[in-house]
């Protein structure tokens, strides 16, 4: 049997996702539940560096687990890379008397919290959270699914005005080292075409040929969607001009996707992980990810979780590429 933690802070860290208020609000309340008294840390681990925090409590969390963005904050922080930053954050947790944190973010926060827990006497619990569902050891992260229909809804709206004007349109949606996002938005929006980082494209055959395709095949508007880490849309759209004398429109949906109410799938995942989460350091575990596998929520060990490489669905792959290179 571990620690028996009576008091434990909970940050958001990294870019935020829609659901982790309602990651915050469980992890608030089962604490409670548990006996635990949870603090607040904001900002991210610079909070926990400059004893930004803030006391928390069953009231303090009402009204939130429908919103979107983050109540306490988020931040990226190049201080608590280091030793010394390190040190300065296990300084605050001592001041206050934190023995557990629950660290609500993607694979750079979990790799803060396995470098804090490795130097300091202190228990460690991950909840993944971003909207590119691009952590290798959990098949689904808080944000993820709200963030699709936030795209999905644009493309939806966008398709209408290409479709009257018989256009080409090139949508860049988020993700730098992943196209999870752009490959299920681009499968839900019956795209013509989907660029991913993860895999090498080329023009004629990815872009041009599948546009000539849906052109053959009697479409006369015609929807590439691009993940931001594979190309920049505006320079597809240069080769869609110049190679098939068509005259796109380039749109970036940008951080509106990040944006928003969160769906009920977020909301009962982040309730479901921040009540595991919670339950994982009253049962004395530190060092682990609260993961969703298989439909179950589960954690795992965070040194493994970390080394579990990110992956497209192949499955989704499979489809995509089946419906947008068809025969015609
Ligand atoms: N190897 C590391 N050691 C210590 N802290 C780290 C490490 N990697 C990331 N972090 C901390 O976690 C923060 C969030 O990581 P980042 O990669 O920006 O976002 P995400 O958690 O969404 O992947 C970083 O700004 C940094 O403070
Ligand atoms: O907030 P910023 O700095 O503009 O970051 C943008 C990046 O954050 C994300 O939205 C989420 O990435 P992380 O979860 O790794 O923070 C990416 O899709 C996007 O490329
Ligand atoms: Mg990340």
């Amino acid at each position: 049997m571990g620690t028996v933690h009576h008091r434990i802070g909970v940050l958001t860290s990294g870019g935020d996702a829609p659901g982790m208020n309602a990651a915050i609000r469980a992890v608030v309340r089962s604490a409670e539940s548990m006996g635990m008294e949870c603090i607040g840390i904001r900002r991210g681990w610079n909070g926990l560096i400059n004893g930004d925090i803030v006391r928390m409590d069953e009231d303090s969390v009402a009204h939130i687990i429908n919103r979107g963005g983050t109540c306490l904050f988020t931040a990226r922080s190049d201080e608590f890379r280091t030793k010394e930053g390190r040190e300065k954050a296990y300084l605050t947790c001592k001041l206050l008397g934190i023995d557990g944190l629950v660290a609500i973010g993607g694979d750079g926060t979990f790799a803060g919290c396995l470098a804090f827990a490795n130097e300091h006497d202190i228990s460690v619990i991950g909840i993944p959270a971003t909207i590119d569902n691009d952590i290798g050891c959990t098949h689904y992260s808080i944000g993820y699914d709200t963030a699709a229909n936030t795209a999905l809804d644009s493309i939806d709206k966008l398709r209408d005005t290409m479709q009257s004007h018989e256009r080409c349109s090139v949508v860049e949606v988020m993700g730098h080292r992943a196209g999870n996002l752009a490959l299920y938005v681009g499968l839900a929006a019956g795209a013509t075409a989907v660029l991913v980082p993860e895999e090498k494209w080329d023009f004629e055959k990815d872009v041009a040929e599948k546009i000539r395709r849906a052109r053959l095949a009697g479409r006369t508007h015609y929807m590439i969607v691009v993940a931001e880490g594979a190309t920049s849309a505006c320079q597809v759209a240069e080769k869609i001009k110049k190679s098939l004398g068509l005259d796109p429109r380039v749109t970036i949906l940008g951080h509106v996707q990040r944006g928003g109410n969160p769906n009920a799938r977020d909301r009962v995942t982040a309730s479901r992980m921040g009540y595991w989460a919670v339950k994982c350091l009253a049962d004395g575990k530190t060092n682990r990810v609260v993961v969703h596998q298989n439909g179950e929520i589960t954690d795992v060990d965070m040194v493994e979780a970390l080394k579990t490489p990110h992956q497209l669905p192949i499955g989704e792959q499979e489809v995509l590429s089946a419906l947008t290179g068809a025969k015609i």
